[in-house]
């Protein structure tokens, strides 16, 4: 991907938008690139216009992103290449929240280039929503688990797009049940063949954006992925046993979500359900509900971001 030339025209539109996050007394900056930039010069930059806020740069190739932390700018690697511009935007803001770069509730100056690569063009002022529930680092590490964090926000993320996105225009409900996968594989059986038996654990680690890409579209099928903790896919389309006489669910969640709490009940691992009829994305440990994230773009509201055509294409 191009890298981005700290040329006049990009440089008036970086002093805009720190001009406008300082006028709106915002929260944080969030420039959104395709490519990697002089960070040092932009460090500068910010400095020379005095912003003291968290300044975030989010990108695809986490490679590009050297040097920026170095910088005392915040890092964030989007791998969302092809993405249309708004999730990217998107994405970028939830994951600069988890990473608590910023608050769900912030006001951020989000700068970017939306029509030519390599040429910044567009400054918003976005006011995120608290509702805009993400979990953050801290809140997964509150579960107490032996699963590691990054095999959790890893398995969290996939959902949360499952949730979101579904699989070819219709709504798709998922269930991922991780760590203490020994045991929960005592109360599983086959619901149909599953693609992923025979592969080696690195072929089959959620952690992989193929392996993530095949797991999208296994959802769609009936049972449940058994994740162990390093993030391997030990079994998918698995039907769980469920004794749930002592769980305490709430009414109108169905059969996905009382196999996730009970399995949860029996063994130490954790259950991430995504619901089908909602998209919303469920966490159980225990046997209880933990945590609950609603679908991000119900989650972010909006300001109106409306596009005018540049009259002029080169680059100053
Ligand atoms: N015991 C189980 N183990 C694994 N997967 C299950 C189990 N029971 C149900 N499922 C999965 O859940 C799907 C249907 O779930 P159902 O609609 O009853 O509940 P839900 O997902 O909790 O509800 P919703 O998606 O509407 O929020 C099934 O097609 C199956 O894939």
């Amino acid at each position: 991907m191009p890298n981005l030339r700290l040329t006049k025209h990009n440089t008036s539109i970086l002093r805009s938008g720190i001009k406008l996050a300082e006028a709106t007394s915002s929260d944080a900056i969030v420039l959104l690139l395709s490519g990697a930039t002089d960070w040092q010069r932009l460090a500068e930059l910010i400095k020379e216009a005095a912003f003291e806020k968290p300044f975030v740069v989010a990108l695809d190739l986490v490679e590009d992103l050297d040097g920026a932390a170095e910088a005392g700018l915040h890092p964030i690697a989007l791998k969302k290449e092809k993405a249309p511009l708004l999730e990217r935007l998107q994405h970028a803001l939830l994951e600069a929240a988890a990473d608590e770069f910023i608050k769900t509730n912030d006001e951020i100056v989000a700068i970017y280039g939306g029509f030519a690569q390599g040429r910044l063009d567009s400054v918003s002022h976005l006011k995120l929503d608290e509702r805009m529930r993400r979990l953050s680092a801290r809140d997964l590490q509150s579960l107490e688990s032996s699963v590691p964090l990054k095999t959790l926000k890893a398995i969290v993320d996939l959902a949360v797009q499952i949730g979101v996105e579904g699989r070819e225009g219709k709504p798709v409900g998922a269930l991922f049940v991780v760590g203490d996968s020994r045991s929960v594989l005592k109360h599983a059986s086959d619901s149909g063949v599953d693609p992923f038996r025979g592969y080696n654990r690195k072929s089959r680690n959620v952690l992989d954006a193929k392996v993530q890409e095949d797991a999208k579209e296994l959802a769609q099928l009936d049972g449940a992925f058994i994740i162990s903790a390093d993030g391997s896919i030990e079994r998918s389309r698995q039907m769980l046993e469920v004794l749930h006489e002592d769980l305490n669910m709430s009414k109108g969640l169905g059969a996905r979500h009382w196999a996730a709490a009970a399995i949860t009940r029996r063994t130490n691992a954790i259950a991430i359900v995504v619901s089908q009829s909602t998209g919303t994305v469920r966490l159980y440990q225990d046997g209880f509900l933990k945590m609950q994230i609603e679908p991000m773009d119900k989650g972010i509201k909006w300001q109106e971001i409306s596009f005018k055509p540049p009259s002029v294409s080169s680059e100053s």
